[in-house]
């Protein structure tokens, strides 16, 4: 239990909206307002408000959501440029924690490689470590990306802090298995890329939906690795995992109308503008740099 009560720092206030531009409403009246719930209205002095904080200046809390291959990172890393705050992947402080050959690094190891959730404990005490390191350096607000996995872990969330905004994330079954066996890491420099080319076309050869390989710089092409537990049987066994543990935080987040779903339409050329409409962050200046 101490390991948990390091993340159960007091509640912070309730939740607030990125510089004004997102309202959470518990009603859905108005024509601009998305299924889920989240009225995401222009306000007139969008380009003024400095993105990532709210008018008291806290930073924004997100959290993505999403099946294996969506892109949850790419897309975090660019809001967490954007915004300023820190993008905090469960993922990578599970895999830090394996090359680091701590007294864990064995045991997490074994479970990442067969597809398999680590426990709530040993995610939230890697989290919470983090939480605290940051904090140390002066840090606030985040972008978690695959946290929470299970409703345990959205509960013990949902206990310490309230979430801004949900962002879950949907790309069609077939470019998900497509896009993890396609995923390269430089091993130099840390650089994620995609050999993958989705094209998939409808029953009469009409393109559906088609997203270009994102591929290395020369001075990484030979420098690829691939991560251990992308291959077809364990991402397949991630994509159930997901089904089974994960999709119920989807419908915990939707109840407390903090979720926003987005269809990825494609790559990041397609993707990125629209979903920065939908947040109705398009107009903002600094959205023009964010695309780096
Ligand atoms: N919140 C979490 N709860 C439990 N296990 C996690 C969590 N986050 C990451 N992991 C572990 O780390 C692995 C890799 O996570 P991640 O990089 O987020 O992968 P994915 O591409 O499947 O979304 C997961 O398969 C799981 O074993």
């Amino acid at each position: 239990m101490a390991v948990v009560n390091r993340l159960l720092k007091p509640r912070v206030p309730t939740f607030y909206s990125l510089a004004g531009t997102l309202r959470i409403l518990s009603s859905s009246s108005s024509s601009s307002s998305l299924n889920s719930g989240i009225d995401i209205r222009p306000q007139s002095s969008i380009n003024r408000k400095p993105l990532g904080l709210d008018p008291q200046g806290r930073s924004v809390q997100w959290v993505f959501l999403g099946c294996p291959g969506v892109g949850k990172g790419t897309y975090a890393s660019r809001f967490s440029k954007l915004l300023g705050v820190p993008h905090i992947s469960t993922g990578d402080l599970v895999r830090e924690e394996i090359s680091s050959h701590g007294p864990l690094a064995s045991q997490l190891a074994d479970i990442v490689n067969q597809g398999k959730l680590v426990s709530d404990e040993i995610i939230i005490n890697l989290l919470s470590k983090r939480l605290e390191a940051g904090e140390a350096k002066g840090e606030s607000g985040f972008i978690l990306d695959g946290f929470p996995r299970t409703i345990r872990q959205a509960e013990i969330l949902d206990g310490v802090t309230d979430i801004d905004l949900v962002i879950n994330l949907k790309l069609r079954e077939e470019a998900l298995l497509a896009k993890c066996l396609g995923r390269r890491i430089c091993s130099e420099c840390g650089g994620n890329y995609n050999v993958a080319c989705i094209d998939i076309k409808s029953e009469d050869g009409s393109p559906v939906m088609y997203m270009a390989p994102l591929l290395p710089p020369p001075h990484c092409a030979s420098k690829l690795i691939t991560r251990s537990d992308d291959t077809e049987e364990v991402v397949k066994e991630r994509l159930r995992v997901y089904n089974e543990m994960t999709q119920p935080v989807e419908e915990f987040y939707r109840s407390r109308r903090k979720l926003l779903e987005f269809d990825l339409p494609g790559g990041i050329p397609e993707s990125w503008p629209k979903l920065l409409q939908s947040l109705n962050l398009d107009t903002h200046e600094d959205t023009k740099s964010a695309a780096a």
